[in-house]
């Protein structure tokens, strides 16, 4: 794939890092954003009074002034080393510096992909329950990356249907993807989400390998 070929608005960063330089920078930033992450969980349940919401309310402030004295613009986008590694830790569903993104652990299997989480009062939506607007994009988010490891590229979510079976409790839950059928670069993905209370949800997803990916002889 060329730069040429890549659409304008894919921002692609390239930075000389090893692979441990890497890992270290990930060991600093992922406690940041799972502390972040367990503050809007805590301000959700928090009941102190308000000299101390006042007080959180400074040290919060001036975290982010310490943060923001040196910061990127934009997004974070796609970081790329020579040695072919990628991260896009500012992704929505698995960004490793990103707390909006739910607590998804991916778990090796044979046949396609596993998320687990536990699912705290922050992805609430009817009363104890995990919301549908979060439920889609883990069964997105776990088709994509079931489609974009048999297809070796990235795959787009081009038509997602999604049965929502019965409510699903907030607490731990599991998205096993795998891929159906698939042609050349486009990839039929089933999904189901898994509570105690059995599967909640299941969607079908026809993911497609972007034009600007594909080798020459595949288009
Ligand atoms: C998402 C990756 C971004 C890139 C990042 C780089 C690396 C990623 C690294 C790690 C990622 C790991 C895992 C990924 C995990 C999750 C992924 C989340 C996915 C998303 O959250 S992504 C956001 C929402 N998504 C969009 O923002 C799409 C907007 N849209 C488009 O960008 C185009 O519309 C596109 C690409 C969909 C198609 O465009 P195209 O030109 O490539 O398609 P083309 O005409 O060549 O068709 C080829 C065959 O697909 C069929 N086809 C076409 N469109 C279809 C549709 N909509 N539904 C059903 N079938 C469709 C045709 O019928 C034909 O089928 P057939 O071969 O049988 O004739």
């Amino acid at each position: 794939m060329s730069n040429e070929q890549r659409p304008v608005w894919h921002k692609r960063v390239t930075e000389a890092i090893s692979a441990d330089e890497l890992a270290e920078r990930e060991a600093l930033w992922v406690p940041l954003t799972e502390e972040v992450r367990e503050l809007v969980s805590t301000a959700i349940l928090s009941e102190v009074d308000e000299h101390a919401v006042a007080l959180a309310r400074q040290h919060i402030r001036a975290a982010q002034e310490i943060l923001g004295t040196k910061v990127d613009t934009g997004s974070f986008g796609m970081h790329v080393n020579d040695e072919g590694l990628a991260w896009n830790w500012g992704n929505a569903a698995t960004g490793q510096k990103n707390a909006v993104a739910p607590p998804l652990c991916q778990v090796p299997i044979a046949d396609g992909v596993r998320y687990e989480a536990d699912f705290g009062a922050g992805y609430e939506g009817p009363p104890g329950c995990l919301h549908g607007g979060w439920i889609a994009l883990i069964l997105d988010h776990a088709s994509g990356r079931a489609a974009h490891l048999e297809g070796n590229g990235p795959t787009f979510t081009g038509t997602l249907t999604i049965r929502y079976l019965q409510p699903t409790r907030l607490g731990p839950a599991v998205a096993h993807a795998w891929v159906e059928t698939r042609t050349a670069n486009k990839f039929v993905v089933r999904c189901t989400l898994s509570t105690e209370d059995g599967v909640t949800a299941e969607s079908e997803g026809v993911f497609v390998l972007a034009r600007w990916a594909r080798k020459p002889q595949e288009d």
